[in-house]
């Protein structure tokens, strides 16, 4: 039998191939969990190895330092030669190839076709009639334009019902006359909408005979097809460097009074005829598909951006040697230490967690996006509440565990050659975009209160809620049943959660009878209707995470997804005890048994560290961190990095014959008066 851990290799650093001889499983099996199939896992591996083949889609020098200018070439660069090896590289209909292609040629900073594909082509899908998909899905699919999804505004991103600019019918000309009043009013923040791209979908606010009906999207040209100058009445530009993601230019758009077709408002579910007649659409919110399309994905993405900072700080926490636990041994691994396995260990469950919480999330929203396509919505709200509560704690919790990752690393974890920081600045621009995570907590909210009043009426809910309606221990079983299982475990995270909505319930139905109009005692109870709504969340991701264990035939994985199970049960309850202790549901003694079996699942994964983010299977050229490095030669390879400066280019800068020496001169002469 071959090694179980993939990545072993001669000539590794020996305290790395150390690690990976310790596996008790399959790398590459492990892989197929992550990545949802044997076949999935194979592929990513073929089209890694088949862009090293090719030298044009290697990274010129290091990211960090390249200028923002270089950044943005280098992606089109990517892209151009990229778009010749395309068929040959991916099955082109298959989002997670491409996703993987582009990760390991471009990486996470962005490219010219980012939200081309991510949105623009989506939303043609959900809501172009056939007669436009001919006219622009198509020409977008083969790449002859390059679009994006113009929606947020300077002054209004949120608030979609609040978006100034007006898209009003004129019925003379069967036109629409696009216009953004306001400076405010001009759409801010689209990516690849300042420099990259030549259309547009736009999000306006639709006026038909001065009667407001709310946002609606519309196709517009922003740029000529073959000198890509701005198009009269439009004025278009780059929005300036940004915290990370500094390869995509995320622009602002400034319409004047531009007129369209009737034609070009996207009428697949909606429509406006000659005669400015409106016809509503079978769910209001039909037209936030493509909003909806990147939530449902981001759990994978951010699991993604997880495991890249984990794989990171765990290998290089297994070369890294400082301090001793035992006096008269040699310097330890840091990763020996308690403190250092709390650190990470728990956010490696995490990632796993999120991946199989987003693999049951992108199977809903793929049959939601089916039976929109025959005009039934039903699960419509199923899925909007359960991305909105998704896309806000899986984001922030992988901002919490990439932090940590970077700080695991001491000193060269702030070091661009870790990469962690560029990784954590993309990732953390989820807490934002597709819907502030406070804005969707509160949208879960709206969907959580409503089935607490069905209970309270004696309704009995369903599905995602249905533990609402199932009946509850007042003591948690945890250390009190002789066998040992997961169902306690679940039932404890179900009580905390029930407990909440119910508690925010209350709070607001008191408000209500005591006459305060329903937005303000909303806001007045909104922090702990946030609380609801996160634990609800998190009772999911652990519902997911162990239906996916249970499902695992091969006893390996299944043992070693059995013990991130129980690691992430632990801290996570840990985490949120005060709700079970505030009632009485958990009991001190249980809070140290809850502790110790914390304590023991660290002991029980270290073995299994490096081979848990080895699993992963991020190479070298993905993950761009020297500290990372596969092989785990880290120290020689920080100095060969460090030769990338610029600023090492000459022993002495011009600054100091201009600045420094006339410093250092003036003070010698004042020391000798
Ligand atoms: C393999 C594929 C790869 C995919 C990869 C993905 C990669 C991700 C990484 C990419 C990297 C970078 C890309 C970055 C992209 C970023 C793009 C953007 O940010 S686009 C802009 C996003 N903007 C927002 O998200 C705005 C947030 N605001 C809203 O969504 C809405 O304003 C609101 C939902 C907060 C409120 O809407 P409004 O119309 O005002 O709602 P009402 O109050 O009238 O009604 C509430 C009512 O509607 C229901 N609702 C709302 N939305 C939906 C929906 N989508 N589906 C179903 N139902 C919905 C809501 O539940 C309420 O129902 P009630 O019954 O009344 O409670
Ligand atoms: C990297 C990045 C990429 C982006 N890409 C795109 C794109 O391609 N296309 C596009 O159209 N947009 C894009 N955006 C914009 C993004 O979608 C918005 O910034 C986002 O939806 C948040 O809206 P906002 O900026 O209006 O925040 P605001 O709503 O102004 O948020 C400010 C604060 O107000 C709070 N708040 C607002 N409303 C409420 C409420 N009702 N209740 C309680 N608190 C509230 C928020 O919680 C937050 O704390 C992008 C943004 C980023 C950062």
């Amino acid at each position: 039998m071959g090694n179980l851990n993939k990545e072993i290799r001669d000539g590794d650093h020996p305290d790395i191939t150390e690690e990976r001889l310790k596996s008790t499983f399959d790398t590459h099996k492990m892989a197929a969990q992550i990545y949802n199939s044997q076949r999935a896992a194979d592929r990513r591996n073929e089209i890694t190895s088949a862009v090293l083949k090719i030298p044009e889609l290697q990274d010129i020098k290091p990211l960090p330092f390249l200028s923002r200018e270089e950044k943005v070439e280098e992606a089109a660069r990517k892209i151009g030669i990229l778009s010749e090896h395309l068929y040959d590289l991916v099955n082109v209909n298959d989002g997670a190839e491409l996703y993987h292609l582009n990760n390991v040629v471009i990486g996470g900073e962005g490219n010219p076709l980012a939200l081309h594909g991510v949105m623009f082509i989506p939303v043609l899908q959900a809501q172009a009639t056939d007669e436009q998909k001919k006219k622009w899905l198509y020409r977008a699919m083969k790449r002859e334009i390059i679009g994006t999804y113009a929606q947020t505004e300077m002054g209004h991103g949120s608030n979609l019902r609040k978006l100034e600019t007006t898209a009003t019918y004129d019925k003379a000309t069967e036109e629409f006359v696009l216009n953004s009043p306001t400076t405010t009013s001009m759409k801010w923040w689209p990516g690849n909408l300042g420099k990259s791209t030549n259309y547009a979908v736009v999000v306006a606010t639709l006026i038909i005979n001065e009667k407001d009906y709310g946002p609606h999207s519309f196709m517009v040209q922003l740029r000529d097809e073959n000198t890509h100058k701005p198009l009269p009445n439009i004025e278009v530009g780059d929005i300036g460097p940004k915290m990370a993601y500094n390869a995509t230019d995320n622009g602002f758009l400034k319409l004047n009074h531009l007129r369209i077709p009737r034609t070009n408002m996207l009428m697949k579910h909606v429509k406006v005829e000659k005669d400015g007649t409106y016809i509503k659409p079978p769910h209001a919110k039909m037209s936030y598909s493509a909003m909806v399309h990147v939530r449902a994905h981001m759990n994978n993405t951010m699991a993604y951006f997880l495991a890249s900072s984990l794989t990171i700080a765990v290998r290089y926490s297994s070369i890294r040697r400082q301090g001793h636990i035992n006096p008269k041994e040699p310097e330890v691994k840091v990763l020996e230490y308690q403190t250092q396995q709390h650190r990470l260990f728990p956010h490696i469950a995490r990632a796993y967690a999120f991946s199989f919480a987003g693999a049951e999330t992108v199977r809903l929203y793929e049959k939601v996006k089916k039976d929109m396509e025959s005009g039934e919505t039903e699960l419509m709200a199923d899925l909007h509440a359960l991305t909105s509560g998704l896309k806000s704690v899986v984001t922030y919790l992988t901002m919490q565990g990439i932090e940590q990752a970077r700080q695991s690393c001491g000193g060269h974890g702030y070091s661009m050659a870790s990469y962690i920081s560029e990784i954590y600045g993309i990732a953390i621009g989820g807490c934002t975009y597709e819907g502030e995570n406070m804005v969707m907590l509160l949208q879960l909210a709206r969907y959580l209160m409503k089935a607490a009043k069905a209970v309270k009426e004696g309704k009995k809910v369903e599905g995602l809620v249905g533990y609402l309606s199932a009946p509850d221990n007042r003591h948690s079983l945890i250390d009190r049943t002789p066998e040992k299982s997961y169902d306690t475990y679940l039932k404890t995270f179900e009580h905390i959660a029930r407990q909440q909505i119910f508690r925010a319930f209350d709070k607001l139905e008191k408000m209500l009878t005591s006459g305060l109009p329903h937005s303000e005692a909303w806001n007045k109870c909104s922090v702990e209707l946030t609380r609801a709504s996160r634990l609800h969340t998190r009772l999911f991701i652990a519902q997911a995470f162990a239906r996916r264990v249970h499902d695992v035939v091969d006893f390996h994985i299944k043992e070693a997804l059995d013990d991130l199970l129980h690691l992430h049960l632990n801290y996570e309850l840990l985490d949120v005890a005060s709700y079970a202790l505030e009632d009485g549901h958990l009991c001190g003694e249980q809070m140290n048994f809850i502790r110790s079996e914390l304590y023991r699942s660290l002991g029980k994964i270290r073995p299994n560290a490096v081979s848990y983010v080895d699993a992963w299977e991020l190479s070298d050229m993905e993950l761009r961190s020297v500290l990372g490095r596969r092989d785990g030669h880290v120290y020689e390879n920080l100095y060969k990095w460090a030769q990338n400066s610029s600023l090492n280019r000459t022993d002495v800068l011009p600054v100091f014959e201009k600045y420094l020496k006339p410093l250092m001169m003036s003070a010698r002469k004042n020391s000798k008066l």
